[in-house]
Parts: C-alpha cells; structure tokens; sequence
C-alpha cells in the first residue's frame, strides 16, 4: 500500500459518525441506497459499457463511444433491469451513466417535452417510437440570432390550407437553429419551436414536430441542411448542432396540440394559457440543477478534500513533519463551504421538485394558479445553483494546485460540464430577471394575497435572539436581508418611473439592484429549506451534528461573503460581522476531521469521476503517471513532429556541441 493510501485510510479512522448512515440521508433512505447502488453496479459490471479514459481520446472517439454506450444502455439495458420512468430504478439511474454521454436532449428534454405539449394521440404516437429509439428528437428552439428572447426567434411555420401542412422556414441565416443538443449527427426528427401564421396572422411561438433525416439512410432530408456546431469547451461527446430549414413540409397533425390546435378550415383554437408553452423550461429547470451541477460540484470535493488529505506540502510548525494541504485553515476554508454548498442546495431542490410535482398534479386537474410561484421558484433556483457549483467546481480544481489543471484530475471536465447550465435552460441573468419581476409584484400585494414562501416580503421585519449563529436566526437575517432588497429594488423602480422614465426603463435602470434582491431572495429560500431538512430529518445525533455544521456553515460563509450588505441593510453590526468570521473558522476545524468521510458519504464509484487525484484509495502520484504513459502523444518515443521540424536544428546543436567537445 502507497504512503498516499495509508493517509487516507487514517483519515477514514478518525471520522466521527457513520458514513453508511449520511449516504442514506443524502439518498432518501436505506433503501434508495440499496436501489442505487444495485443500478450503478449492474452498470459497472456491464463489460459493454467499458471504454478508454475520455482524456485519452479525440471529440470523435468520445462521440462515437458516448453514442455506442447509450444505445446500448436506453434499448437493452433499462428495460432488462426494471429502470422505466416512474420506478425507484429509474430516480437513482443517472448516478450510473457512463462519464459523457450522447441522446441527453432526445431522453431529458425531448420526451418530458412531447408529453407535455402533446395530445393523448400525438404522445401515443411518438412517445414509444422514441422510448425506443426508432426516432431520435432534439429540442430545437434557439437560433443562432436569439436564445433569451424568445418573442424574437424568426423560425416560421405556415399554415398551407390547400394541402393541410405547414411550411417551415427560416428565413434569414440568423433564423437557422442553433446549438440543440444531439441535434447535429443523432436525431432524425426535431422538436422544432417555429412562429406559427395562418391566414397572414401570426400567433405566436408553437411546437412542432418535424423530421429531419431520412429514416432509412439518415441522409438530411430536401430543404434541411443539418450538422455538428464545431468544438466547444467541453461536451465533446454531445453533437449540439444547426438546422436551417428551407421550405420543409409538415402535416397538420404534427403541431404538437395540447394545449393550441389548427383546424383543417384554419381556425386557431387555444386551449389553454399561453404561459403553458413555457412549461418544458419550467420542468427541467427544476429537475436538471441535481444531475447537472449539484452532483458535479459533490464529484468536485470529493477529487479535491482526497486529494487535499494526502498532498504534503509545506510546514505548520517549524522543524515538524510535513502536513496535509487540508489541514491549513486556508484549505479548509476553500474547500469545506463547497460541501456544505452540495448538501444546501440539494435538500432545497428536492423541496422545489415536490412543489413542481404538486403544481403538475393540480394543472392536470385544470389548476394553474401556482404557475407563477413556481416559474419564479425554479428560474432563481437554477441560476443560484448553477452560479454556485461553477464557482465551486473552480475552487476545487484551483485548490489542486497544477493538478488540478491536468485533464487526468477530472476537475476540467467537471467544470466544462457545470459551466454552461449558467447559460443552457436560460441565460441567468434573465432567469433572475425573470424571478424579479414576480418578486416586485408580490411586494405589493396583501398578505392573504401572496403563497406561503413569499409571505415574509411583506411581514414587519423580526429582530434576532439570542446566540447569532443559531440556524433559526441565521434563516433570519437571509429572510430580513430578501425583504429589505426587494423592497429596495421595488422603490428604486417607482422612484425612476415617477421621475418620468417609461416602465422598461426604470426597470433596466434598476435591474442590478433587482438582480441583488432576487439573488437574496432564492439564497434565503436555499437556506431555510436546508435548515427545516435538518431540523427535520430523522438520524443518529453523529450525522444530524454533521448537517447542522454544514448548515451553519452555509449561512455563516455566504454572511462573510457579503458582509458589507448586512451592515449597509442594519441587520447586522460590526461586532456581529466579528462573531460569525470566528463562528466559521471554529466550525472548519470541528468538519476537518470528517471532511473525507462526508465526501465518502457521496459514495461515487471511481469509474463515475475519471479522476487520479480523486480515487478512493489516495494512490494519487502512481495514476498520474499511469495516466500519462497512456497518452497519445506517447505512444511512439519519438514523436513525428520532432523528427519533421526540430530534427535540423538539433542535428545543428550536436555538431556544435561535439565539436566543442573536441576542441577541448
Ligand atoms: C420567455 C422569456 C421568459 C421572456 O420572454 P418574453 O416574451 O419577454 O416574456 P415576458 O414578457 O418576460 O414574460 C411573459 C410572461 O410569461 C411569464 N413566464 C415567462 N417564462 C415563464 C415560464 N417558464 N413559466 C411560466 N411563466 C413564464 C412571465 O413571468 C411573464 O408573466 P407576467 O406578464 O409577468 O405575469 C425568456 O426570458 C426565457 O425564458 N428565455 C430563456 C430561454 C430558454 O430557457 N431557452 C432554453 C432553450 S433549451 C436549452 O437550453 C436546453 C439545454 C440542454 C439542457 C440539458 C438538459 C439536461 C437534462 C437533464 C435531465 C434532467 C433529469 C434529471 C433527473 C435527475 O437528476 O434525477
Ligand atoms: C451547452 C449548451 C447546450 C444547449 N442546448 C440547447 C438545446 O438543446 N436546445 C436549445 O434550444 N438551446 C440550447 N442551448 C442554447 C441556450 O438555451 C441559449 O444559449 C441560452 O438560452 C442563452 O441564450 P443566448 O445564447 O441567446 O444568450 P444571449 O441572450 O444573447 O446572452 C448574451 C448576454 O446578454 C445578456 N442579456 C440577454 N438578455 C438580457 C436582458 N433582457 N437583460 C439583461 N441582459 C440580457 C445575457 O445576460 C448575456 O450576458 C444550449 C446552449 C449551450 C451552451
């Protein structure tokens, strides 16, 4: 056993509650362990679903491998082990998917898309074509001139009467689609979101189904010129792509009409509100922060608080042994917020996800009302959680040191995988833009009026108690510090509008402030769904110790953060800003000695995270060079290029420096 795996085994001595006992918690239960881990070892086992180390590879290769193993996993492996939506299998099954993977629109945006804006007919239709795979969809609805603005995509559908078809076209360069996923190479039909006219009147943007491809040579089908966008920084595997449409036909029948329908004579019919063409967003706003960013930036701490308990570098006390980098407050300080940042943002999703399911439930049964709460909810959520994890994953990879820069790490593409959901399922910015609007709006409505979660924008602010550290008075200030931003931002509008600026410009006028107040707003509902978890939660007095720390330490680190708008708001003094510094730092020393155990707890397998400084046995320094005897540029001892372009010059030096040599 290596020096580096002996220290993290000691490390795993020292931890002070049941790691088995948090992996349940952070699981939902024994049993969703149990599930999960079932899944992810019938994947691991799976010879199949074995490829090289994707830093070993070209884009094409980790394409063509992505591809080759989820057409294996989605048409035989689901079905053969019981993994079918609705089934516990199915929850846990995207812990267990191989590092890249391809067919991520088609199965998570595409198909929760066509059940929601198809007809029961249209979902009979195309939903088993495509749980199968005879039919690959992307969800086509960026441009390459717009994504934010949807009111400005300029894909056109037509409704031609004589022959009961649209037409599809984009009519200016700026008009072809852009950027879908699995949309370059894979898919043979698109899911295209166009504006639909009929009879010279336009109405709006619409869902359209349309194929793309020839379903028997997969070749672009006349008026449709597809493929791959080029390389990205990252997601080499996924075929993002553009589509540009020129006079493509359709039938009628394929205006996905759920919720609006073209009769044969033209006549529009909508069928319910127009906000319900949002409702894709909404859905995956909810669901992708968990697999997209919050379990990245887990795999994230787990590579760096490994990594950082057996790297020695450096002396704490002069004439000592050489310590761990995790043990410098510094390091702790970096590192140990991060989890807490995971174990924060994953109970509140979980909170938005049982709110979402509960507003589908009711708009099933014709009831929208919560619409609003919920869109405001998920758009903030995601743009916090996506900003947080990326900067958390940075963090990580930095606190690495070189290493972390290396591709062997697995901390580069785990950042090139969490950076882009701040901009895919909505530009951040405009989501928080988005909650703001509903933020401003509820601030001038009745108590009785507004949904629970946001009552306290308009509660008489409450002053703390007692021990300032506590996670009652903590939800506290978050809760204090929301209402006074948005009552702020909320004024800052009004004052611009009575100075005699038109709405739109006092609301651009005031969008940093609106933007500030949203941030807090969705950073106390983040902390106080924590904190109810937490109280909440069933466990051994070790583990809930462990979830209160973390808790604390959330609400403590994002409070020295931004110190500075507690003291400007008078929620907090000088002498307060005092006690929670020092509250932080003794709360780092108290997680140290757990800090391997609580990544432990998050029980990645080795092959999910890619990583040689991140494995479980610690032997960091044998899998760099293991790693690196394995890269393409080795694999002859003298490389081409050598021989092409230095050999002359080298050849060159040889001859000055033997014949100097001889004249010696
Ligand atoms: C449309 C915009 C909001 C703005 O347009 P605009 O026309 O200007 O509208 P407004 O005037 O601002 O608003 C009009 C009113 O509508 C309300 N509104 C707006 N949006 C919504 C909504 N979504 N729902 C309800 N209501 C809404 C708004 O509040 C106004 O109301 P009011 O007048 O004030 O009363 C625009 O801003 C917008 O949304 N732009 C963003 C565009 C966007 O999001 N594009 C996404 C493209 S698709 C994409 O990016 C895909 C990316 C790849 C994703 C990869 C996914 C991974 C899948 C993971 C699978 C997950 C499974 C996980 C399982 C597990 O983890 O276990
Ligand atoms: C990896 C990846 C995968 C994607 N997959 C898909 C897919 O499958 N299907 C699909 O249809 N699309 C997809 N997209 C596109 C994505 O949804 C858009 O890129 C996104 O919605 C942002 O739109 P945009 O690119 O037009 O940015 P822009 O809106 O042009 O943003 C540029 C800047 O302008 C700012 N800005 C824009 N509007 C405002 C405003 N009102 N107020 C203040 N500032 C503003 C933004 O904050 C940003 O700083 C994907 C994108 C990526 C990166």
């Amino acid at each position: 056993m290596s020096i580096e795996s002996n220290l993290l085994k000691k490390e795993r001595q020292n931890v002070t509650f049941s790691v088995e006992e948090l992996t349940n918690v952070w699981d939902g239960g024994k049993e969703d362990t149990e599930i999960r881990r079932k899944v992810v070892k019938v994947f691991g086992d799976d010879p199949v679903l074995k490829s090289p180390p994707i830093c070993t590879m070209t884009r094409e290769e980790r394409y063509t491998e992505a591809t080759r193993k989820c057409v294996y996993i989605f048409r035989n492996m689901l079905q053969k082990n019981g993994i079918y939506p609705g089934s516990k299998e199915f929850e846990h099954f995207w812990n267990a998917m191989p590092i890249e993977y391809t067919l991520l629109i088609h199965m998570g945006a595409f198909i929760p898309c066509i059940m929601s804006f198809g007809s029961e007919e249209q979902v009979a239709k195309w939903l088993p074509l495509s749980a199968n795979l005879n039919i690959i969809c992307t969800y086509a609805q960026t441009e390459l001139g717009h994504g934010s603005f949807l009111r400005g995509l300029e894909t056109e559908a037509t409704f031609d009467r004589e022959t009961q078809e649209f037409v599809i076209n984009c009519p200016k360069v700026s008009s072809m689609k852009w950027w879908p996923g699995d949309m370059g190479l894979n898919a043979n039909h698109a899911l295209v979101m166009a504006n639909l006219i009929v009879g010279g009147k336009k109405y709006g943007m619409h869902p359209f189904m349309v194929q793309i491809r020839d379903l028997s040579t997969h070749m672009p089908l006349p008026g449709v010129t597809v493929g791959d966008i080029g390389s990205k920084m990252g997601f080499e595997a996924i075929d993002n792509g553009f589509l540009y449409m020129k006079n493509v036909r359709i039938p009628r029948e394929n205006l996905l009409n759920k919720n609006s329908e073209v009769k044969p004579d033209g006549t529009y019919v909508k069928k319910a509100s127009d906000r319900l063409m949002y409702g894709s967003m909404v859905n995956l706003r909810v669901n992708l922060p968990k697999s997209q960013a919050i379990d990245v930036l887990a795999k994230a701490c787990t590579i760096a608080i490994r990594y950082s308990a057996v790297r020695r570098q450096g002396l704490l006390n002069p004439g000592g042994a050489e310590v761990a980098v995790l043990d410098y407050t510094l390091q702790q300080h970096k590192l140990i917020p991060q989890l807490a940042t995971v174990y924060a943002t994953k109970f509140a999703g979980e909170g938005i996800i049982k709110k979402h399911q509960a507003f589908l439930q009711n708009m099933a049964k014709g009831n929208i009302s919560d619409l609003a709460e919920i869109h405001a909810l998920s758009a903030s959520f995601k743009a916090s959680v996506s900003e947080q994890c990326t900067e958390g994953v940075e963090v990580c990879r930095r606190a690495c040191g070189g290493h972390g820069y290396s591709q062997a790490s697995g901390l580069p593409h785990l950042l090139s995988k969490v950076t882009p959901t701040c901009t895919y399922e909505g530009e951040n910015t405009v989501l928080y833009l988005q909650t703001a609007r509903y933020l401003v709006k509820c601030a001038k409505e009745k108590a009785a009026d507004l949904p629970e979660s946001i009552l306290f924008l308009v509660q008489p602010i409450q002053n703390a108690r007692g021990n300032i550290t506590s996670l009652d008075n903590l939800a506290l200030y978050f809760k204090n510090r929301a209402a006074l931003c948005v009552q702020a931002a909320s004024k800052k509008v009004n004052q611009m509008s009575n100075k005699g600026l038109a709405m739109h410009e006092a609301w651009d006028k005031s969008s940093v402030q609106l933007v500030h107040a949203t941030k807090a707003y969705v950073i106390q509902y983040i902390f106080d769904a924590f904190a109810s978890f937490v109280k909440e939660v069933k466990c051994s007095k070790s583990v809930k110790e462990i979830l209160e720390d973390l808790c604390c330490l959330y609400g403590l680190h994002y409070i020295n953060n931004c110190s500075g708008d507690f003291l400007k708001l008078g929620i907090l003094t000088a002498h307060h800003c005092n006690i929670a510094e020092e509250a932080e730092i003794a709360l780092l020393e108290k997680l140290r000695p757990n800090a391997v155990g609580i990544v432990d707890a998050f029980d990645f397998t080795d092959s999910s995270m890619e990583s040689c400084l991140g494995a479980y046995d610690g032997n960091v320094y044998e899998r760099l060079f293991d790693m690196a005897k394995l890269s393409p540029l080795n694999k002859e001892p003298v490389h081409q290029a050598s021989y092409k372009y230095l050999r002359p010059y080298l050849l060159e030096g040889r001859d000055i420096l033997e014949g100097a040599k001889s004249k010696l």
